[in-house]
Formats: C-alpha cells, structure tokens, sequence
C-alpha cells in the first residue's frame, strides 16, 4: 500500500544531520534532511536534563503543542517531533536566510519600505495568531527568521500562552519588548491579553527604524521608562512612522491601534504596494 505522506512516528535515523544552525536558550539546532524524501528542514536538539534543570518542560510542551497547529507563511512551521532517552527533537521549517537581528545588526537600520513590509507580515502572523487566541509575548528580532524570499517568520514559541492568561510567569532575557502591563504585577493575578504583542510590535518597528529598541538603558532605567511609555523617536524617522509607532507605544492595552488598523495605516498602505498598483505601475512605466 502507498506509504502515507506524513508518517505519524518520526526517529533520528529518518534523518541526515548536515551543520549546526546556531542555538537557542535550551537547544541546538542543526539542518537536517529527511531520507526518503529528501525534504530538508531544521533539526532542533533538546536535551531532557537541561529542560528538568531550567524548570522549562512545560513551557516546551505548550511551545510543541501550539506551534504544531499553527500554518502560516509568516509563522515558522513545526512539522513534528519524537524523541528518545536523553533528547527531545523538534522538526523545524529551515528558513533560508536565517536570523533577522543579524540582518538588523549588520545593516545597522532597515529603509523604510523594507521595515513596512516586515510589520505588515507581522500583523498578518499576529492576526492570525490573535484568531486562534494565541499570544506570543515573546516578538523580538531573534524570535524571527528570514525565508529564502526574504519573507519573516515568527519563531521560537516558548513563551506563547492561550489567551486570556492569567498566571505568574518569571521573565528572563530582555526586558526591552515588554508592555508596562507586565511590568507592574496586578495585586490580583498577571492579567495580560493579546494586546502585549501591539505593543511589542511597536517596539519592533522602533528598532528596524532606530537600530536600537525605544527603551534600551539600564533594566531599572528601562522598566521606569516603559511604564511611562518615555521614548524619543529620532528626526530621521518619517511623520507616518512615528504616527503608526506613537500608536502601537500606548499605555493602555485597550487604547493601542488594533491590528486590522495597523495594515490599513498610511505608512504599511503606502510602501506594501498591492498587486493592482504594482501591475499599472510597471504597465505604465512600460508605455513611457
Ligand atoms: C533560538 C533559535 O533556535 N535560533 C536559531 C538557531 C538556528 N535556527 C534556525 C531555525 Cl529554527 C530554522 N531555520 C533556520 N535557518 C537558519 C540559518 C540560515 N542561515 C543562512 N543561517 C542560519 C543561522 N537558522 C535557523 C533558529
């Protein structure tokens, strides 16, 4: 009988593992290409120990479980995952042009169009993700990656949470993308909801402008600074930039612009040239 397309057990041995990729927080991650098929996609090595000894497991378990049901072309694909004694392996989409903020740190500050087209993919990522009452809580140039178009993807889903989310969760790295509503813990529980990935997302298309995140300093000075929403945004930046950035940086979730206004702002509108346009553009400039 024909053998199915997507076996339902994968091994190691189903896999060539070619150079290592880089690695995460708690893992490594190599390409790799699946045998039979000759698909190549990226391997991603969890050891079991280090996961019991960073408290992380169940932060894994959510990152497999919610990133296995997501298909998106901006949303990195987890095509599965197996594991044996001491290791737990993720089958990863292979994004071909690798990690944005080595793109971001190389060319020092994307030119607007090229930031404009990357925050209209977030949004359709985030609407998407929003649909399915998915929050990220982690969107920062590392957690994205670039496909062999030049397309971005959203990786790295360990602190993705099914919203509403009320539990107490420790942060660790940067505090530099994180809402004021996270900073100051409710008396009550940490009541968060979708909201926190606008205003991440502003702080995203702060840094492809500037370089540099809106609240970078020392991480007391940054937490005083987020809560008071303190930022300067720099001449260079145009006034429809500053406009989309000055309403995603609200201080209340609530008041932040929602993403369908996002895509619709004058400045994604005018750089994310739409099919028809693009056509009489080049049609027109054929006639001259
Ligand atoms: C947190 C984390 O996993 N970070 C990275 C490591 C590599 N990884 C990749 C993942 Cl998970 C998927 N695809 C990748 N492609 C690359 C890459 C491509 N080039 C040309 N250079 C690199 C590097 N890396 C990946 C994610």
């Amino acid at each position: 009988p024909q053998q199915p397309s997507t076996p339902r057990q994968f091994h190691l041995g189903m896999f060539e593992i070619g150079k290592p990729l880089g690695k995460g927080k708690f893992g490594r991650v190599y390409l790799a290409r699946e045998r039979s098929s000759g698909f190549v996609c990226a391997l991603k090595v969890l050891h079991k120990t280090e996961l019991q000894q960073g408290k992380v497991e169940k932060q894994v378990r959510r990152e497999i479980e919610i990133q296995s049901n997501l298909a998106h072309p901006n949303i990195l694909r987890l095509f599965g995952h197996f594991h044996d004694s001491k290791r737990i392996f993720l089958i990863l989409e292979f994004a071909g042009k690798g990690e944005l903020y080595k793109h971001l740190r190389r060319e020092q500050r994307f030119p607007e169009w090229k930031a404009a087209s990357y925050v209209a993919q977030m949004c359709a990522a985030l609407k998407y993700l929003h649909k399915k009452h998915v929050i990220h809580r982690d969107i920062k140039p590392e957690n994205i990656l670039v496909g062999i178009h030049g397309e971005i993807k959203i990786s790295d889903f360990g602190w993705s949470v099914h919203a509403p989310n009320n539990r107490r969760n420790t942060m660790c790295g940067t505090l530099d993308y994180l809402p004021p509503e996270m900073l100051k813990p409710g008396k009550d529980e940490n009541w968060y909801n979708e909201k926190v990935d606008l205003w991440s997302l502003g702080v995203l298309t702060y840094e492809f402008l500037v370089g540099e995140a809106p609240f970078e300093d020392t991480p007391s000075m940054t937490q005083k600074r987020i809560a008071r929403g303190e930022m300067t945004i720099p001449p260079f930046v145009s006034a429809e930039a500053k406009d989309l950035i000055k309403r995603l940086l609200v201080l209340d979730p609530e008041k932040r612009i929602p993403l369908h206004e996002v895509e619709q702002h004058p400045w994604i509108v005018k750089h994310c040239v739409k099919g028809e346009r693009a056509y009489n553009r080049t049609s027109a400039s054929s006639k001259e």
